[in-house]
């Protein structure tokens, strides 16, 4: 089975990486100032609107009726926030002290460790940026496997503090994001024997994952600039960790972009790609941007959550039925990946199938332009 780093070797996605020296800039340059920031009118969760439907909802992980909630959330937002997850805020203030102290390091300095053309991990702009004509105001640090020979070349001295944390963060959050799979599969009524490839213990031992460090310096024009262009995750889930700055934001459909304020110790969980197909399209992947702050650095950590690469994710058997096709043929996260590097925001409508009086057939290959298409 290829490991992660394999699969992202093999779908290069090219990035140049450009000045990343942002405390050098006094004025918003034109290759950073995007001109489509017409949808800056956002309902602020935290102060405009108070109504329930209009803010992401928060679940608390020891409510009898997690699941349930969860299962509301994801059909109506495709993100919710936890709390009483069980991971430390200790662990959660670690984590985001090595990206502070990581995109605190001198611009020369986090070169060395920038990420190669071909590779996933190390740093660098966002791999997005390849799909826009404009650059983001952000900056990132992927860990995918060990970050030892990076970290040791940050900090030749100490970077084993670093990595002990990172793999601290990692294991702990992986036991979360089995137990997050589960509450989202049992809200859908799909059981522990239904899903074969989660192993003997049924912990998604074998369960494939990333870490996304992000900073977002404080920007000279926050209004015309954008801190991560809007995407979804081509995971399962994510589950993000945010500083106390907002800048997250999330499209409800009818309602526009919808900031997730910061809440101490709250993690954010998005729906990723392969959780909507999963899902047979009854989650949907949210759509998330990130604007930036005119004062104040915004850090977050993701923690990105898929199958093993070489497993075949599909419409679940019992999501499927004579009033309900399959929207979505069978992908490994192997190949979706690959798609999402060719196609990005499009990516879920090439492994889109319609079911017609004659049968199923890929989307794809009969009509290039598909209604279908949600972004
Ligand atoms: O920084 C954030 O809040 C979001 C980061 C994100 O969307 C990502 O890393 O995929
Ligand atoms: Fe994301």
């Amino acid at each position: 089975m290829p490991s992660l780093s394999e699969v992202y070797r093999a779908h290069p996605v090219h990035v140049h990486h450009k000045n990343l020296d942002f405390n050098s800039l006094q004025e918003l340059p034109e290759s950073y100032t995007w001109t489509h920031l017409d949808d800056h009118t956002v309902i602020n969760s935290n102060n405009i609107m108070k109504e329930s439907n209009s803010s992401v909802p928060v679940i608390d992980l020891n409510d009898p009726n997690a699941s349930k909630l969860i299962g509301h959330a994801c059909k109506t937002w495709g993100v919710y926030q936890i709390v009483n997850h069980g991971i430390p805020i200790s662990l959660l203030d670690d984590i985001q002290w090595v990206g502070q102290t990581l995109f605190s390091l001198p611009p020369h300095q986090k070169l060395k460790a920038l990420r190669s053309p071909d590779g996933v991990s190390g740093y660098g702009l966002a791999r997005i940026s390849s799909f826009f004509p404009k650059l983001m105001w952000s900056e990132g640090f992927t860990i995918v496997g060990s970050p030892f020979e990076h970290f040791r070349q940050l900090w030749p001295q100490d970077y084993a503090k670093y990595c002990d944390i990172v793999l601290q963060y990692e294991e702990t959050m992986k036991k979360l994001a089995g137990k997050l799979m589960w509450l989202m599969l049992d809200s859908l009524g799909i059981t522990k024997e239904d899903i074969k490839w989660a192993g003997s213990k049924a912990q998604f031992e074998k369960g494939c994952a990333a870490i996304q460090l992000n900073s977002y310096p404080s920007c000279p024009d926050p209004d015309r600039a954008m801190g991560l262009a809007p995407h979804t995750d081509s995971t399962f889930l994510t589950i993000l960790s945010q500083n106390d700055i907002s800048g997250l934001q999330v499209q409800r459909e009818g309602i526009g972009w919808v900031t997730v304020p910061p809440l101490h110790g709250g993690l954010v969980v998005n729906v990723g790609d392969l959780f909507h197909i999963l899902s047979n399209g009854l989650y949907p992947s949210v759509l998330h941007r990130v604007l930036v702050n005119r004062t104040r650095q915004r850090f977050s950590v993701a923690y990105l959550y898929g199958p093993p690469s070489n497993v075949e994710i599909c419409p679940h058997t019992k999501l499927v039925g004579p009033t309900q096709p399959p929207l979505y043929r069978s992908v490994t996260w192997n190949e979706y990946l690959g798609t999402k590097a060719k196609h990005f925001n499009k990516a879920l409508s090439y492994v889109r199938i319609c079911a017609t009086i004659n049968g199923l057939f890929d989307l794809n290959e009969s009509t290039k332009s598909s209604g279908l298409d949600r972004f």
